[in-house]
C-alpha cells in the first residue's frame, strides 16, 4: 500500500474511532490491548504524587487536583494512570455538571516528571507515553461536563497542554501558561498543539510554541486562551470558590440537560456536519419527553411569570363549563373558531376560501350591511332636508 494510501486508511480509521467514541454512552475505562498494558507497567514504575478527585453531589461540580507539590505538580508515571481512572469515573457520574482542574499548593503543573522523561528515553516508549496521555486528555475534553482549568502559578509543558484539554481556562493574577517544550528540543506530545490551534488559531499557536512565549492573564485574554481572570487572594479555597461562582451561570438546571448540551457541542466540534446533526437529533430525542412533562428549570423571571399566571388563574371564580366544553362539542350555533374543537376548526378553514360562509361570517356581514344602510339613509335625509334657518 502506498504511503498516502496508508495515511488515508489510518485517517478513515481514526475518524471512525472518533465517531464510535462520541456515539458510545460509555467509554471503555481501560485499554485492553497488549501495547497499552506494557506502557502501563512502565508508567507504574515511576511513582509519586496523586490525582485527587472530589465530587460535590449537591452542586454537580467535581474538583480534580494535580497533587505533587514537591515537584511543582509534575506528572509522575503513576499520576498519568490515576488521571485516566479519574476521567473514567467522571464519564459515568450521572449527577455531574462540571469539573474544575487545578494544581495543589498554589501552582498548576510543570508537565511530565523530567526524571521519568529521562528514564523513558527511547522513542517507542516516549510515543506510547504520549499516546496514553493523548487518549486520556481527549476523553477529559469530551466529558459530558463543562470543564475549567483553574490556572494559579505556572502551567508549563505538559501542564500547559493540560489546560487546553478543558473547555475553559480561568487564570489567577499570578498565573502563567507556557509551552516550554522547545527548550528541551521537543514539541507538545499530549495533543496540546492540535488543541491550541483550535483554541487560538494556527498563527497564534505557532508563535506560542516556536517562541515558548509566556502567557500571562492579560495576554491570555487578548489571544483568547484565557476566558476569565480571577482577581482574588491566592488562597486555594478562595480561588476555587471564585471558579465555582463563575461556573454557576452555565450549570443551572438538571444534570442531564447540562450533559446533553455538552454532548451536542462536542459532536459539533469533532464530527462532520452530517454526523453532528444526526447526534443532535438523537440527543434531542432523549430529551423531548422530559421537555413535554417538565420539571423545567425556568429562569427566575419566567418562574415569577408562570407563578403569577398560575395565581391569577387560581384567583378567578371557577369557570362554569358549558355543556359543550364538558362534552367537548360546540354548543348549537357556536361557530367562533376558538370554541370549536380541532376537527371543526380544520373544516371551517377549508370553507375560508369563500365557497361557503358559516353562520358567524353571515352574522358579521348582515350587521355591516345594516350599519352602512343606516349611514347612507341618514346622509341622504340631511342632504335633501331644507336648510336650517
Ligand atoms: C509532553 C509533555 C512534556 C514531555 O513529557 O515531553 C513535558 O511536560 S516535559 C517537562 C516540561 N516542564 C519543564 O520543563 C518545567 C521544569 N521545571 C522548571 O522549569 C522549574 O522547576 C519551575 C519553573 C517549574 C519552578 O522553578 P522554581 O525555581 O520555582 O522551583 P525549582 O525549579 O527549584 O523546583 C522545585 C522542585 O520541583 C522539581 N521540579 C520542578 N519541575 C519538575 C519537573 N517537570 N519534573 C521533575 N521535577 C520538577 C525541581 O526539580 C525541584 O526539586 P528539587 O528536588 O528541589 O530539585
Amino acid at each position: 500500500m502506498s504511503v498516502c494510501g496508508a495515511a488515508r486508511c489510518c485517517w478513515i480509521q481514526s475518524r471512525s474511532a472518533v465517531r464510535r467514541i462520541l456515539q458510545q454512552n460509555r467509554t471503555v475505562c481501560s485499554h485492553t490491548n497488549g501495547s497499552a498494558e506494557s506502557i502501563r507497567k512502565k508508567l507504574q514504575a515511576f511513582s509519586g504524587g496523586s490525582i485527587d478527585l472530589q465530587k460535590q453531589q449537591d452542586s454537580g461540580i467535581a474538583v480534580l487536583t494535580v497533587n505533587n507539590p514537591a515537584r511543582m505538580n509534575a506528572f509522575s508515571g503513576s499520576m498519568m494512570l490515576e488521571l485516566e481512572q479519574r476521567v473514567c469515573e467522571l464519564e459515568t457520574w450521572t449527577e455531574g455538571k462540571a469539573v474544575i482542574v487545578q494544581g495543589a499548593a498554589g501552582t498548576f503543573c510543570s508537565g511530565s516528571d523530567l526524571n521519568a522523561v529521562r528514564a523513558i528515553a527511547n522513542p517507542h516508549d516516549g510515543m506510547k507515553m504520549c499516546e496514553f496521555m493523548q487518549n486520556t486528555l481527549t476523553r477529559l475534553l469530551r466529558l459530558p461536563l463543562i470543564s475549567v482549568a483553574l490556572v494559579e502559578g505556572r502551567a508549563l509543558g505538559g501542564g500547559a497542554e493540560l489546560t487546553t484539554a478543558c473547555d475553559f481556562r480561568l487564570m489567577m493574577s499570578d498565573g502563567v501558561i507556557q509551552f516550554v517544550h522547545k527548550y528541551m528540543g521537543l514539541v507538545p506530545g499530549w495533543g496540546g498543539a492540535a488543541r491550541l490551534v483550535r483554541i487560538v488559531g494556527s498563527q497564534t499557536a505557532l508563535k506560542l510554541l516556536s517562541g515558548a512565549k509566556k502567557v500571562d492573564p492579560d495576554f491570555g485574554k487578548q489571544i483568547g486562551l484565557v476566558d476569565e481572570v480571577l482577581h482574588c487572594s491566592s488562597s486555594e479555597e478562595n480561588a476555587l470558590a471564585h471558579a465555582e461562582q463563575w461556573l454557576t451561570q452555565f450549570i443551572k438546571g438538571p444534570a442531564p440537560v447540562i450533559q446533553a448540551v455538552k454532548k451536542v457541542v462536542v459532536s459539533g466540534r469533532e464530527l462532520p456536519l452530517g454526523e453532528a446533526l444526526q447526534t443532535e437529533r438523537s440527543v434531542f430525542g432523549t430529551r423531548v419527553n422530559v421537555a413535554l412533562t417538565g420539571p423545567w428549570e425556568l429562569p427566575a423571571a419566567h418562574t415569577v411569570m408562570a407563578a403569577g399566571r398560575r395565581d391569577k388563574l387560581r384567583d378567578l371564580p371557577p369557570v362554569e363549563q358549558s355543556s359543550s366544553e364538558r362534552s367537548g362539542s360546540p354548543s348549537p350555533g357556536d361557530t367562533l373558531p376558538w370554541n370549536l374543537p380541532k376537527h371543526q376548526r380544520v373544516k371551517r378553514s377549508k370553507s375560508a376560501s369563500g365557497d361557503v360562509l358559516d353562520p358567524a361570517e353571515r352574522a358579521v356581514i348582515r350587521i355591516a350591511g345594516l350599519l352602512s344602510y343606516l349611514l347612507i339613509r341618514s346622509r341622504t335625509r340631511s342632504f335633501f332636508s331644507p336648510a336650517d334657518g
